[in-house]
């Protein structure tokens, strides 16, 4: 009997087989870096942070839709048991969702920001050689030389440093020499950046006060348009790119595409992306959500996004000051990162005081660096609020976020 069957059972049998093979795969291939632990959070595709804060948020795994709420909690699908169908993945949706993108490699991004600055107009570096190369440097020279860095965002006090050591040098060491005035200048542009600052990002996963292992958590700040979730985006590819596993919280709630951009971020290296169902939510409760759910999720960084803010807005400033309160008490905050557009120049460093004054801001993002000749906002905004620059925006692609590297930069304005 079952023998008279089996020619029909193979004949659909065989094709159901290898469709949800290739669904599976698709599956764990969309996961892929960090998504692994996506998966842990809940097999359900709910995630594990929802019933916290706002009861509203979601946990959007990349590339499925949300499943419909399960109030008995009975809807784990026992796959290894017989009886139980498996979860209906095979959806247009999952066949037909892109591979995920590989980021690129964060090594040598900085030629490609040579290239642009190389391309925006005069940097400011190469002004700068213009002058300092004259025969013979009058008073009118050194005016010029001031102005030009004045111009160029790098702040009164700096400007004035740089000048006296460069005319000191070109008096008593004689610089004369093409080749010796670009060292020359060189290694004075290097100080005044600074390359002695700890510029590197605190992402490894800590232990929290009960002896936890939590994520390290790091605070996306900023007026609006800088490019925050730009930013987030490509950081997470940049982290993706290095092997960590990551959580985006949505805490923009006010600009109501925010969380769906973000979302394509995350979608597309297999990032998922705690979010709220409603615009307008509380944001503090959608970071806390984010970062209990990488803390249970186990990820190893959680970025938490959140809308532009003007500084001299007294009612946006005390919000920030409840999300960085909030998150705290499920994770201490390991970076909070201020988002400056660099070609915003001087109202660019008021900004950067008050958010340092409300937030603790501990890293500099300088985003558009691609759209400006002026750099010297670097200078002038680490001097304003003792806090280095660690990344740069170089561009609207993807992987056009680098880690800022002081003689990258300095070589940049150089033109070389
Ligand atoms: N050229 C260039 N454009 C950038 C860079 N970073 C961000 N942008 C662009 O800046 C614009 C604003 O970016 P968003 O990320 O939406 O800015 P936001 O700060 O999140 O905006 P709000 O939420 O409204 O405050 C977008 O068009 C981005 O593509 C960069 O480094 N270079």
């Amino acid at each position: 009997m079952i023998e008279d069957l089996l020619p029909e059972l193979l004949a659909v049998g065989l094709p159901v087989a290898a469709v949800v093979g290739v669904a599976a795969t698709l599956l764990v291939r969309r996961r892929g870096p960090g998504g692994g632990d996506a998966d842990r959070t809940d097999r359900t595709g709910r995630g594990t942070g929802t019933g916290t804060g706002t009861g509203t948020s979601t946990l959007e795994r990349p590339g499925t839709a949300p499943l419909p709420p399960d109030p008995a909690g009975t809807a784990t699908p026992g796959l290894a048991d017989p009886d139980v169908l498996p979860p209906p993945v095979l959806d247009e949706d999952v066949l037909a969702a892109p591979p995920l993108e590989v980021p690129a490699p964060v090594a040598g991004r900085w030629v490609r920001l040579r290239e642009r600055l190389a391309r925006s107009g005069s940097p400011l570096g190469s002004r700068l050689l213009s002058v300092l190369s004259r025969d013979h440097l009058t008073e009118d020279d050194w005016d010029e030389l001031e102005e030009t860095l004045l111009l160029a965002d790098v702040g009164a006090g700096p400007t004035g440093e740089i000048v006296d050591r460069l005319r000191t040098r070109v008096r008593v060491q004689g610089v004369r020499e093409p080749a010796q005035v670009r060292a020359v200048l060189r290694e004075e542009l290097l100080t005044l950046v600074d390359p002695s600052l700890d510029r590197s990002l605190a992402v490894a996963p800590g232990t929290s006060a009960d002896g936890a292992r939590v994520p390290a958590v790091v605070l996306v700040v900023g007026v609006n348009g800088t490019g925050k979730t730009t930013t987030v985006g490509k950081l997470a590819r940049v982290l993706v790119a290095e092997g960590r596993s990551v959580v985006l919280g949505a805490a923009d709630t006010f600009r109501a595409a925010a969380a769906d951009q973000l979302e394509t971020w995350g979608s597309r290296v297999g990032v998922p992306t705690v979010r709220s169902d409603r615009d307008g939510a509380d944001p503090a409760a959608v970071a806390f959500d984010a970062v209990r759910t990488g803390r249970q999720a186990e990820v190893d960084v959680v970025l938490v996004d959140t809308a532009g803010r003007l500084q001299n807005k007294a009612g946006l400033m005390d919000e920030l000051g409840k999300i960085t309160r909030v998150i705290t008490r499920e994770a201490p905050l390991s970076e909070v990162l201020l988002v400056l557009d660099a070609t915003t120049g001087q109202n660019g460093l008021q900004q950067a005081k008050v958010f340092g004054e409300v937030a603790g801001v501990t890293g500099i993002v300088l985003t558009k660096l691609d759209g400006t000749a002026k750099g010297g906002i670097v200078v002038a905004v680490q001097r304003q609020l003792g806090v280095p620059v660690k990344l740069v925006g170089l561009g609207e692609g993807p992987d056009d976020l680098a880690p800022f590297d002081p003689e990258a930069f300095v070589d940049g304005l150089l033109g070389a």
